[in-house]
């Protein structure tokens, strides 16, 4: 597990590119027939890839250790958004078959969550993140069908793309986490332009389906001192509450975002005019 400490805008804007990459990004979340896990004491957010390929793969009592309880979900629940091959979750013997881009949500008190891949050749790939919880919400699966599509942006400002709200309160309820799947159509580069903040919410972004030769110069930093980050295929960036999070590629991509904190009021941002950012 890496443990990332909360920081400081007065001291992040001092850092040079190194330093923002070692505080902010996760360059790798997938490995073969395993975990990772990052834990992040910006509202205890815990983020990482599962890939199994050719055994199960499940978050074991070890992590426990490392939490200070006797099981992962103990006082945790966790969102997986699956971004490779059809793949299956066992938890607790209940099995559910999450396809590509599907997510499900496991509550509180899940001990045995199991993750395999249908065909080692197309692997799974569960992106996932986790919040403290404090009661026990019911496990669910999302479609895409379900994950209360909303299409926004426009091809004049090279912005349009479809938010897919997977794990929000219209679809099911959770303690704190949100999380959800933006896609920008062809020939659409920036994402979350204008820009924005949310004082009371962290969030996580994951960029993937990029090709080897692309990037995404991923923005943050407090609205008057932006840095940027470059971000490859399935990297991560965590970015916290006092930092705008925006991004232009090379070529249009996905991203996820999850978030955790205070509320769950989607639209509770604010807002960044284009002329006023720095
Ligand atoms: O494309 C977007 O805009 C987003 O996906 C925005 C993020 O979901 C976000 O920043 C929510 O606070
Ligand atoms: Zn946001």
């Amino acid at each position: 597990m890496q443990v990332r400490q909360s920081i400081h805008s007065d001291h992040a804007k001092q850092l040079d590119t190194e330093g923002l990459r070692s505080q902010f990004m996760i360059e790798k979340i997938f490995e073969e027939d395993a975990y990772t896990m990052t834990y992040s004491h910006i509202d205890r957010i815990i983020v990482g890839g599962i890939k199994p390929v050719t055994k199960a793969v499940a978050i074991g009592a070890e992590v426990g250790k490392q939490l200070g309880v006797s099981y992962f979900l103990e006082r945790r629940e966790l969102g997986v958004i699956n971004i490779g091959g059809p793949g299956v979750i066992v938890v607790d013997g209940k099995t559910y078959e999450i396809g590509h881009q599907e997510a499900l949500y496991v509550g509180m008190g899940a001990k045995d969550v199991q993750f395999t891949s249908v065909d080692a050749a197309k692997p799974a790939k569960f992106y996932y993140n986790s919040a403290p919880a404090h009661t026990t919400y019911p496990s669910r699966k999302i479609t895409l069908a379900e994950a209360s599509p909303q299409t926004i942006g426009d091809n004049a400002t090279s912005n349009l793309r479809t938010i897919n709200k997977f794990i929000v309160p219209d679809v099911l309820p959770t303690c704190q986490l949100t999380m959800g799947l933006t896609k920008l159509a062809e020939g659409n580069l920036w994402n979350t332009m204008p820009c924005h903040t949310h004082e009371r919410r962290m969030e996580v972004y994951f960029y993937f389906d990029m090709d080897e030769e692309t990037a995404v110069f991923h923005m943050m930093g407090q609205p008057q001192q932006t840095r940027h980050l470059l971000v490859h295929n399935e990297q991560a960036v965590i970015s916290p509450s006092w930092s705008i999070h925006s991004g232009v590629g090379t070529k249009n991509y996905t991203f996820i975002w999850g978030m955790v904190g205070e509320n769950q009021v989607f639209d509770d941002m604010d807002h960044v005019k284009v002329s006023e950012i720095r």
